[in-house]
């Protein structure tokens, strides 16, 4: 087994799902929480200039999706046909379309900017939402509710929906009420039971 080392700030963010996948599959792993104070000497060391990057064997992997796909595939959480890959993809990216739209939002709620928190709520964060939520609403119903948006197993989508779901209830209570469909999905995904373990283990961080 190649040794595995994590490298990104102190939150969950464009990290957790890497270090679910590597958690699920009882993979040992270095999750190092890079502090704002040693990022600049670090940023022009590692590919892209950006956080996160993995290290596997001490060759170095940019980007979280890249990451993802990466690890998914290697422990079994990528679908289980061709097809059902397919649609992991195709969700993923819709997830980092309607994320681009809202991240504005998201932006000021963490205190990496500043803005008006109620009008962005409605002005950006509500527009997105519903172009996004009701796409997954309809695909959790379609696939019978059973826990997954994809298929019948646990996929790298389902934990990076459910991890932004769970980020969107600590800021906006009810800001999904009108999606109950993925909300229970999102409910099953988290009592899957080592990642549940993980998600009532870890330290709390504001992203
Ligand atoms: N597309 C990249 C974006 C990575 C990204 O935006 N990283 C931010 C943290 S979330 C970062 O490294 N910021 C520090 C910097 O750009 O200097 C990915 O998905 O990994």
């Amino acid at each position: 087994m190649p040794s595995f080392k994590l490298f990104y700030f102190d939150g969950r963010a464009r990290a957790e799902v890497a270090r679910q996948i590597l958690h699920l599959a009882d993979i040992p792993f270095e999750d190092v929480r890079v502090s704002y104070h040693d990022w600049p000497p670090m940023k022009p060391t590692t590919p892209f200039g950006q956080l996160p990057v993995l290290e596997v064997d001490g060759e170095q992997l940019p980007t979280s999706y890249a990451i993802f796909r990466y690890l998914a595939k290697e422990f079994g959480f990528n679908g289980q046909t061709a097809f059902e890959t397919a649609w992991v993809d195709a969700l993923a990216d819709q997830h980092a379309d309607y994320f681009n739209e809202i991240k504005p939002l998201f932006f000021v709620l963490w205190g990496f900017a500043q803005g008006d928190r109620t009008t962005m709520v409605k002005e950006i964060g509500a527009p997105a939402r519903d172009k996004y939520f009701p796409l997954l609403e309809k695909i959790a119903k379609d696939n019978g509710l059973n826990g997954h948006f994809v298929g019948e197993s646990l996929t790298w989508v389902d934990l990076l929906i459910a991890e932004h779901v769970g980020t969107v209830h600590q800021h906006l209570p009810g800001f999904l009420s009108a999606y109950p469909n993925v909300i229970k999905t999102v409910n099953k995904i988290n009592s899957t039971p080592r990642l549940k373990e993980w998600i009532e283990k870890r330290e709390p961080t504001a992203f």
